[in-house]
């Protein structure tokens, strides 16, 4: 791994953090000290919500009978806990979606097999239970919750994951779609534009601890994918603008990286860079801990705007964005010129091009197919191998300013990482015969691909964004990139990553009764642990990939669903 220059990112934004989140940071410790790490969940007490004023709870709070040490006991301390908080969760109520049938018409025709047809119309029916409703008492007293306000019904991952996230809101939307259930899809894209109208962005998800970062952005992939199945022109022409100022938002000083590139032509591509400094909220226990390895408090805080950075690329943690895999202080995700992260605003800039087309709206549209068409140019000259038939993370290591680096092919990380590969998913690039052969020989031969799926990486670090997790949207994209090439020998490939994907999927599920947040790739019906917080079900992206996959490739009479 190329060792990045730690000065581009030491300064930057933060923004402005809420007296409630400071005081449930507070709590959160105290019920360490107290409770002890034994299935210790920080995320729950910045979820929980007031029943009275912060000052009254707080003034409760700090009459508390304190031992010598400053510890509470147990038993005021659940005591405080039930007389002054709702429930984490409970300001979210469960609500039955307004387009849920049992059996949709039309629902996956290809799925003929029997067993599998009822397994599919099960995971279907997963819907009702993540599917909820922000309760009215967060919009009577929005300064008791960290929760968000928001409009319309929303479809919660599962589990500690209680609110709606950004990037798993596209798989909950590609499986709502071969459900069937256009308004509840249309909902969503709501909820997520009334983010960016609010804050400028879409948060990570939807709780006030979220507001200093976004997540991988596909935004513009759900309006998109809405729009094509419904032709829904209004929906379209209403989400135009929000999908501009999004655009904006990752083109920002923050977010842009100038390269000098081997022709010696100026590129311009985009990082991840949190507005944050601090220890992320929902974790702020384990951020400090972190952090106590480090002397001084200016290479903590760079240290805490890399931890949140990385929970903005959507893979917290991972070896990707880390100078020594097993050293989490090493983080450098600020300096780091991510391949995905490009391709999804390169997606961004097609998706605008084409809604402004429908839209009637011509200036925009050739405007944003130049702005891809340069996003194209610099991904192939800054990411782009062709011994390698792969696209690597760019590290930046000899500016000391994020504008400007010469680029140096010593920069390209050259570990193997599922990312490698999501340009495919992109039609500018799986358009492109003899790139899609390349890449897909390539791809048979990185290791990525196991028993049962593709790897996140090929290092077995214990993160949960690494080797051997194979986690639903990588599979997706990489699946669906290879399936819409036209090369019949990627769509084979593409079926078959599907095929196995799908049998750990079924077989995981009739094990445990539940939908998985991600799996082993190696092994058939086992899911995964890894990183900070213990395995969770539901599972919003999960359900949404395998009902995708159904959609692609069916599935017949005579093909068996179990492992072997
Ligand atoms: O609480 C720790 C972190 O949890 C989230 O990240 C993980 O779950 C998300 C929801 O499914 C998913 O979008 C993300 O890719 C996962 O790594 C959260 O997004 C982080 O910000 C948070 O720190």
């Amino acid at each position: 791994t190329p060792t990045p220059s730690p000065t581009c990112s030491n300064s930057g934004p933060v923004v402005r953090k809420t007296p409630l989140i400071t005081f449930l940071e507070i709590l959160q410790q105290t019920a360490l000290n107290t409770l002890g790490p034994k299935n210790f969940d920080p995320k729950l007490y910045v979820d929980l919500s007031l029943k009275s004023n912060l000052s009254i709870t707080q003034s409760a709070f700090d009459d508390l009978p304190r031992t010598p040490n400053g510890s509470v006991s147990v038993t005021d301390f659940n005591g405080f806990i039930q007389s002054y908080f709702n429930g984490a969760g409970e300001d979210l109520v469960y609500t039955e979606p307004v387009d849920f049938v049992s059996e949709p018409e039309g629902f996956l025709p290809e799925v003929v097999n029997r067993e599998v047809r009822a397994w599919a119309l099960e995971v279907h029916s997963l819907w009702k239970n993540l599917s909820r409703k922000v309760s009215d008492r967060v919009l009577d007293r929005p300064e008791f919750h960290t929760l968000l306000p928001l409009a319309k019904p929303v479809m919660i991952p599962g589990s500690r994951f209680r609110e709606v996230y950004y990037w798993d809101s596209y798989w909950v939307i590609r499986g709502l779609l071969a459900s069937k259930m256009y308004e509840t899809a249309k909902g969503i894209v709501t909820n997520l534009i009334s983010l960016i109208d609010e804050f400028g962005h879409v948060l990570n998800g939807a709780r006030a601890y979220y507001t200093n970062r976004s997540q991988p952005p596909l935004l513009s992939a759900m309006v998109y994918d809405i729009y094509t199945r419904t032709g829904d022109i209004d929906f379209a022409r209403k989400s135009s603008p929000a999908l501009l100022k999004e655009h904006k938002f990752w083109n920002s000083e923050i977010h842009s990286v100038r390269i000098h590139d081997a022709e010696g032509c100026n590129r311009t591509l985009s990082r991840y860079y949190a507005m944050w400094n601090k220890p992320r909220p929902e974790s702020s226990t384990i951020d400090i801990e972190t952090a106590s390895k480090l002397m001084n408090d200016s290479a903590k805080q760079h240290l805490y705007r890399e931890l949140a950075s990385t929970a903005e690329s959507g893979w917290d943690f991972s070896t990707r964005w880390m100078r020594n895999g097993s050293d989490l202080t090493t983080l450098a995700t600020t300096s780091i010129i991510p391949v995905d992260l490009n391709a999804f605003i390169l997606k961004m800039e097609l998706d605008i091009a084409f809604l402004a087309n429908v839209t009637g709206d011509c200036t925009i549209s050739v405007h944003f197919q130049e702005a891809a068409q340069a996003r194209k140019q610099a991904m192939n000259s800054v990411f782009w191998t062709a011994e390698m038939g792969q696209w690597l993370d760019y590290w930046l290591s000899n500016g000391t300013t994020c504008r400007g680096h010469t680029w140096e092919a010593s920069n390209q990380n050259r570990n193997i990482f599922a990312s490698n590969f999501v340009p495919l998913w992109i039609e500018l690039f799986n358009s492109d015969c003899t790139l899609v052969e390349q890449v897909m020989q390539d791809l048979r031969s990185s290791g990525l691909i196991r028993a049962v799926g593709i790897a996140t990486s090929l290092t077995n670090s214990g993160q949960q964004w690494d080797f051997p997790n194979g986690w639903a949207p990588l599979q997706h994209m990489i699946v669906e990139g290879l399936a819409r090439s036209g090369s019949k020998e990627a769509r084979s490939m593409a079926e078959d990553i599907a095929v196995r994907w799908i049998r750990i999927n079924y077989v995981a599920y009739k094990k445990s009764g539940a939908m998985h947040e991600k799996y082993d790739a190696e092994k058939c019906g086992e899911f995964r642990g890894g990183g900070e917080y213990i395995p969770q079900t539901g599972f919003g992206w999960s359900n949404g990939v395998v009902l995708a996959f159904f959609e692609e490739f069916g599935w017949p009479h005579d093909l068996n669903i179990d492992c072997n």
